[in-house]
This record gives structure tokens, sequence and C-alpha cells, in this order.
């Protein structure tokens, strides 16, 4: 049972989890013990529609038969070679020929490692030191991307981690998103190696960029000799197949990608301009290396769910399910609100009207969105259990889970009024 089970873990591990936002679960965490189409299965046995689908990666629902079937041939075939293998030359290909920016990949494991080595890459190519980040966006768990981030980070409170050191806190230097004349401010006056960010923020509710604000930042590095990062781990393959930068048609020098392209398996990459790409060990010399690298499993699974992007093109059914549900939503909270939806992410801040820029989203009523998602998930519907998460659809959220949904949300809002 979930709750014995969660008693046994607090005794285990450091808060209960083995990533902290999933200690945020209202009353207490749920223990799942299998995942299927659009549901969570629970060792209590109940039966819940996901949301949250492992925070992004799996745009196909739970366990899609497809992917698991060619996950199922690789076990067959083997888990880790320590050696090249067709399948990462297949994966690498449907990449490049997909996301703009890319002409090369180095595939890692996470979005983490994916975040740490573009900003190393990006120091290493340009030979300057300084990095400029957005208040509010996050780009995994490591010490450069921990000052002024979002997810976890800003839900526990912390501005900068402990841990990291102030010489590497002043290497990084942040603005607020969608602010342009902090960019150009920045960019003039501080020897910047890189500009990252999320082109869709993701990790702090659903903030879009503003009309022109993605080009000007492009705009700007390329004016002051800087690289521009998309930090595409969430917004890769879901926003659109060749993700933010295809939408926006604003091409960077490097992404980051992870999540979608892992199918569910861990995974991340770096991407971009082959002269950039070719100062990574051993065609240049900044070092990445990693016994799982391009592991089998996740570079089958990643394949396995392009392709079905790819045959299905899905992107306007997610769309209009995560529509439909953000439009009921928006229209079933009577009190001061702003709903943001971006294809099939979206989020809804209360207590505010206008959210630009994680200051804007900083003064939402949290407390009251964690109380929508604990009796959500008390009717059966798990929504992210922190404010600053994404809410996502899947192309398993069909019109009678959707309707099922709006449902659940009209009684607790109902109950709430
Ligand atoms: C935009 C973004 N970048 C990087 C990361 C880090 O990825 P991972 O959790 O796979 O390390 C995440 C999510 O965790 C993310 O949302
Ligand atoms: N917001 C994070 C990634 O997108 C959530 C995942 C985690 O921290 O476990």
């Amino acid at each position: 049972m979930s709750y014995e089970l969660w008693k046994e873990a607090l005794s285990l591990f450091a808060g209960g989890v083995n990533s902290p936002v999933r200690a945020l679960v209202r009353p207490s965490p749920f223990f799942t013990a299998k995942g299927e189409g659009p549901f969570l299965i629970t060792e209590d046995g109940k039966k819940i529609i996901d949301y949250v689908l492992g925070y992004g990666p799996l745009i196909l629902g739970h366990s899609p038969e497809r992917v698991k079937q060619k996950i199922k041939e690789q076990v067959d075939k083997g888990w880790l070679y320590g050696t090249p293998s067709r399948i990462e030359v297949e994966l690498a290909k449907k990449i490049i020929n997909h996301i703009p920016s890319a002409q090369k990949v180095r595939f890692v494991n996470s979005g983490t490692e994916a975040t740490m080595n573009a900003i190393r890459l990006a120091r290493g190519f340009t030979g300057r030191t300084k990095i400029l980040k957005f208040n509010g966006n996050y780009h995994g768990a490591h010490d450069y991307a921990l000052i002024e981030a979002g997810s976890a980070v800003s839900e526990y409170g912390i501005t900068i981690s402990k841990g990291v050191p102030e010489e590497v806190v002043r290497t990084v230097t942040v603005c607020e998103y969608n602010d342009l004349e902090c960019v150009e401010r920045r960019l003039k006056s501080e020897n910047i190696a890189a500009v990252i960010l999320e082109p869709v923020m993701g990790n702090y509710g659903v903030i879009p960029p503003e009309d022109g604000f993605l080009r000007g930042v492009k705009e700007l590095t390329s004016t002051y000799g800087s690289l521009l990062i998309f930090d595409e781990v969430i917004t890769g393959f879901r926003l659109d197949i060749g993700g933010a930068q295809s939408l926006f048609k604003v091409v960077p020098d490097l992404t980051t990608l992870g999540k979608i392209i892992g199918g569910g398996l861990p995974i991340g990459a770096i991407t971009g301009k082959r002269e950039i790409m070719e100062s990574i060990t051993p065609a240049g010399s900044v070092f990445n290396a990693g016994t799982f690298n391009a592991n089998p499993l996740s570079m089958t699974a990643g394949i396995a769910t392009i392709e079905e992007l790819e045959n299905k093109n899905p992107y306007t059914e997610i769309n209009r399910a995560a529509e439909v549900l953000a439009d009921e939503i928006d229209q079933m909270i009577k009190t001061e609100h702003v709903t943001h939806r971006i294809g099939s992410m979206f989020q809804f801040f209360l207590g505010v009207k206008d959210v630009k820029n994680a200051s804007d989203a900083k003064i939402t009523n949290r407390a009251l969105y964690l109380k929508i998602h604990e009796m959500l998930l008390k009717e059966g519907v798990f929504i992210p259990p922190s404010q600053l998460e994404t809410i996502f659809t899947s192309t398993s959220h069909n019109d009678e889970v959707i309707n099922i949904t709006i449902d659940k949300f009209k009684k607790v809002l109902g109950e709430l009024a």
C-alpha cells in the first residue's frame, strides 16, 4: 500500500523520494505499480488519469504498444554494448532531420547532463566564461543551472543551491524572461559565452515568449559574439516535431534535448552547428564521456517514439485535448487568474492577472493550487503537485478521458467556491 511504502521510503531516501518534486504530492505521495495509456495504477489499486506524464516525456501516454514491443526486441539483443551501434546512428539521423539547428549530436543520459555539457561546450568554443540565464528557467540539477532556477528549486524556496561555490555563481548572470533590454545590457557589458533559455518556459508554470523575444535574443547573441542555446528538453518533439525552434522559426546555435527523444527512458542530447559540435572530444578538446551514453534501450525507445510522431502526426490531436481542457478550466475558475497554453502544455495561475516572467508568477496562490491538486487526486486526476510544473496531454488522452477530467474539475472547483 502507498502509505506503508511512503513511511518506509522516508527512512530510506532524503525526504522520502529520489527527485524532490515527487514529495509535494498531497496528502502524501502515492506509489505507482503500473502505467497504462493515460492512467497510473497505484499500489492501492486506484486508477488515476495522469497529466504529469513523467514530467513530459510520455507524449504517447504510458506503455504505448509499439514502443513496448521495440524495447522488448532490443532486450533480446542486449542493453549495453560499450561500442557504437546502428541504433544510435538511426536516432541521431532522426534528430538531425527534424530539429533545424541539429547538424551533429552527442547523446548523454539526462537533460541535466545535456545542459551542463552544452554550457561547457559554449565556454570552450568561445573562450569566454560567463553564462546568461533567465529567472525561473530550469536547466537541470548541476551547479551552473541552480541559480534562480524554476521547478522544485523555486518550489522549495532555494535561490542558489547550497553547495554551489561562490566562484561558480559569479560566472552566471540572470535576466527576467521576456526582458530583451536586460539581455542587451548584459551582453554589452559582460563577456558572455552563451545565453541559455527555455524557448517556452515550462518550469514556472507555462510562460510563452513574447512576440519578438526569441528572435531578439538570437540577433543580440550574434551581434555580441555569444552562442544561443535553446533548452528544448521539454519542448523538443512536443510543441512540434521540430521543437519550439521550428514553431517560432528561430534557430539557435546549440540545442539541448531529453525526455521525449528517449521515449520515457533516460536520455539527453546536445546538438547544434557542426563547427561548434566538433569541439567535443575526441574531435575537439571540450571533454564529454559516459558509460551509458547512447544506451541501446533509450535509443530504441526514442526511435520508436519519434516514428510514431512521424507516422501519425498527432500534434493537432494532443493540442486539441489540451485546448479543450485548458479552456474549460479557464472558464470554470471564477476568481482572478491567467491560463497559458501552448500546444499540449498548459498551466493556470491563480490570483494574478498577467504573467510574463517568473517574478509575476511567483506571487500566484500556490496554496490554493495545491488544494485543487489534492482534491483532484482524491477524484482520480493527477495534475502536477506544484504550480510551477506543466500540465501535459498525450495521444492517449481521448475525448472520454478529457470529459471525465472536466467533470472532476467542475466538482472540485464547485466545492471550493
Ligand atoms: C527545460 C529542462 N531542462 C533540463 C531539465 C533536466 O532534465 P533531467 O531531469 O532529465 O536531468 C529539465 C527537467 O528536468 C527541463 O525541464
Ligand atoms: N520540472 C522538472 C523537469 O522538467 C521535473 C522533473 C523532476 O525534477 O523530477
